[in-house]
């Protein structure tokens, strides 16, 4: 039996940034959009990481959020193997507190565009609501999930500052 490829891939360069990644399936989740996590390090596992992302429009994903921190050139070399979007979420390091993680994903050179979201679990929690953003342009039922998630949100914002 063979599984269908789920439309959302979060790669992330170490299992270390998984509390930070887990963000962004949990908002994928919330959202009713299903996804694949992956360790894939361009430093580490480069191979893993080319055959990754040379093969990942055609194993049927159609967008990647991808997580690094430090000198963070995961979301980078992956979009330069691949046409699916790629949403670079910068995971916070302990040195530099994730500023050096910022600046290599968002500083790409025109024409491999990665969309950098913000450092950290913020970041990665929009990468999620973004992906699936992408997605519901093709997906009604998607759509109508995401405009009651905006509306429950709105929704949950108090205009006073006591209950
Ligand atoms: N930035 C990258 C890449 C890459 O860009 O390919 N591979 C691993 N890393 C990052 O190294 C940090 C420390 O990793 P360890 O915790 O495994 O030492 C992680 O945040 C990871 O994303």
């Amino acid at each position: 039996m063979t599984t269908a490829t789920p439309p959302v891939a979060i790669i992330m360069g170490s299992r270390s940034d998984w509390p930070t990644m887990k963000h962004a399936a949990d908002a994928l989740d919330r959202l009713g959009v299903t996804w694949a996590a992956k360790v894939v390090s361009a430093h580490r596992t480069p191979r893993r990481l080319f055959d990754f992302a040379t093969s990942a429009k055609t194993e049927g994903y159609r967008v990647i959020i991808a997580g690094a921190g430090g000198a963070a050139h995961l979301p980078g070399m992956a979009a330069s193997m691949t046409e699916l979007p790629v949403l670079g979420v910068p995971v916070e390091s302990k040195a530099l507190k994730g500023m050096d993680s910022l600046l290599s994903i968002a500083q790409m050179p025109g024409g491999v565009p990665v969309a950098t979201l913000a450092i950290g679990e913020a970041g990665a929690k929009n990468a999620g609501i973004l992906a699936a953003q992408i997605l519901a342009l093709s997906d009604e039922a998607l759509a109508g999930r995401l405009a009651a998630f905006r509306a429950a949100q709105t929704e949950s914002v108090h205009e006073t500052v006591e209950d």
